[in-house]
């Protein structure tokens, strides 16, 4: 019984009031590995444990994770929840499904929530510890690459409502965060592109050099090379990790990281998340906001429309869609954007590019300007 060895897996520390740790590597959720469960277990401070998992990943995954915690701590009172998956679920009635499997599981303040899945279970799940006792510890087991590289990370949690994206939620930084890479081998190839979505966001926002290496390492990435993943996951763990300790609460330099979703979103809620057979999921929908928003930014008198190119020529290269949906209407995608989290008194805010590798926040953008660019497409 061995754990991987030391030198497979890389750590990213996310400091500042709750401090926890990233733990990044292959097989790190194998089940019969005293190090896994020993890994699990540090982090567990009480007697009760729900995982959390989606019908898709649970089949896959939760036996094992669950091996591992009865290994970890053998009195362990442990149950699992697991909602259907989708983007469609990510609901007030199945967080409140959750909230019940906390309370049949007798939860108590010290109870730890693991969520084992993509966004949507991190997400819900996160939530759910975030409001359960006003509080309990989650432990965040990402599985596909948009989880590894985002979501679990940082603390955001949230539902959506019909009136829009993620509309209620709260911050709630995980106890810890534990990727096992070996996991996005099950992942569908679509999903896959998503998760690059995000990954492209990082370089847009912060590091032109990073854009070269993903431009160079692109086909390594699609064929899911091991060491390419590795580096790119990492890498983007140490970006956010470094924005969620210096903003954690999104008052400032934190909301770059929403480039590109003022756009997304709004296609999101207005495609019903993803109920019609051409909706788009998160990843997608952020690849086409981030060249809408490049767009707007060179309309704005920012980036040059070359730097709004080679940002679309690189999603494209994973495979990503760049343009607006059919059959979506400027306006409505509009009002949908006077609920996003960002928007002020003053109006629209978004996030802009500079050039490739820099951008701002720009407040009081005017309607007009965002209809133009959703016109041209
Ligand atoms: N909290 C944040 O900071 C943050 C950041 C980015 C995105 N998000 C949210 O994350 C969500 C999107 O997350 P996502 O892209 O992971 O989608 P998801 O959770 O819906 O997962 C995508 C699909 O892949 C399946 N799946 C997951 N892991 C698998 C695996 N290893 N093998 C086989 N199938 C697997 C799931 O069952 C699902 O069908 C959105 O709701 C978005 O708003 C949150
Ligand atoms: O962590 C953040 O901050 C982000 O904005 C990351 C985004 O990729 C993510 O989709 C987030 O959930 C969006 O946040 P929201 O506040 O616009 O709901
Ligand atoms: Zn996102």
């Amino acid at each position: 019984m061995t754990g991987p060895h030391p030198h497979t897996y890389r750590q990213v520390e996310v400091a500042g009031d709750q401090p926890y740790t990233i733990t990044i590597g292959p097989g790190l959720l194998a089940a019969g590995h005293a190090d896994n469960a020993r890994r699990l277990g540090q982090v567990l401070r009480g007697r009760h444990a729900l995982v959390v998992s989606d019908s898709n990943v649970a089949p896959l995954y939760a036996d094992g994770v669950e091996a591992l915690l009865r290994a970890a701590k053998p009195q362990l009172a442990l149950s699992r929840w697991v909602m259907p998956a989708g983007e469609q679920e990510k609901t007030l009635a199945r967080f409140g499904e959750c909230l019940d499997a906390l309370a049949a599981l007798g939860a108590t303040r010290d109870a730890t929530v693991v969520a084992l899945g993509g966004g949507v279970v991190g997400d819900l799940a996160g939530f759910a510890a975030a409001c359960w006792m006003r509080g309990i510890d989650c432990v965040q087991l990402p599985t596909t690459l948009l989880a590894m590289v985002d979501s679990a990370v940082g603390g955001k949690t949230a539902v959506d409502l019909p009136h829009g994206k993620n509309l209620v939620g709260a911050f709630h930084p995980p106890r810890a965060v534990i990727t096992d890479t070996t996991v996005l081998r099950t992942l569908p190839d679509r999903e896959l592109r998503a998760g690059l979505a995000e990954v492209v966001k990082y370089g847009a926002i912060f590091d032109a050099h990073f854009l070269g290496w993903l431009a160079a390492h692109a086909e390594a990435l699609l064929a899911r090379d091991d060491t390419a993943l590795a580096e790119a996951i990492t890498r983007c763990c140490e970006f956010k990790a470094d924005v969620a300790t210096r903003d954690p609460y999104e008052h400032g330099h934190r909301a770059l990281l929403n480039f590109g979703h003022t756009f997304g979103h709004a296609i999101e809620a207005e495609q019903g998340y993803g109920a019609g057979r051409d909706a788009l999921i998160h990843g997608e929908a952020v690849a086409v906001g981030m060249v809408l928003a490049s767009r707007l930014s060179t309309l704005l008198g920012l980036a040059s429309a070359s730097d709004g190119d080679r940002l679309q020529a690189l999603l494209q290269r994973f495979g990503l869609p760049t343009t607006l949906p059919e059959g979506l209407e400027a306006g409505a995608l509009i009002a949908r954007m006077r609920l996003d989290k960002k928007a002020d008194a003053h109006g629209l805010r978004f996030v802009l590019l500079d050039g490739a590798g820099a951008a701002r926040v720009v407040a009081g953008v005017a309607e007009s300007s965002v209809r133009a660019v959703l016109e041209a497409g």
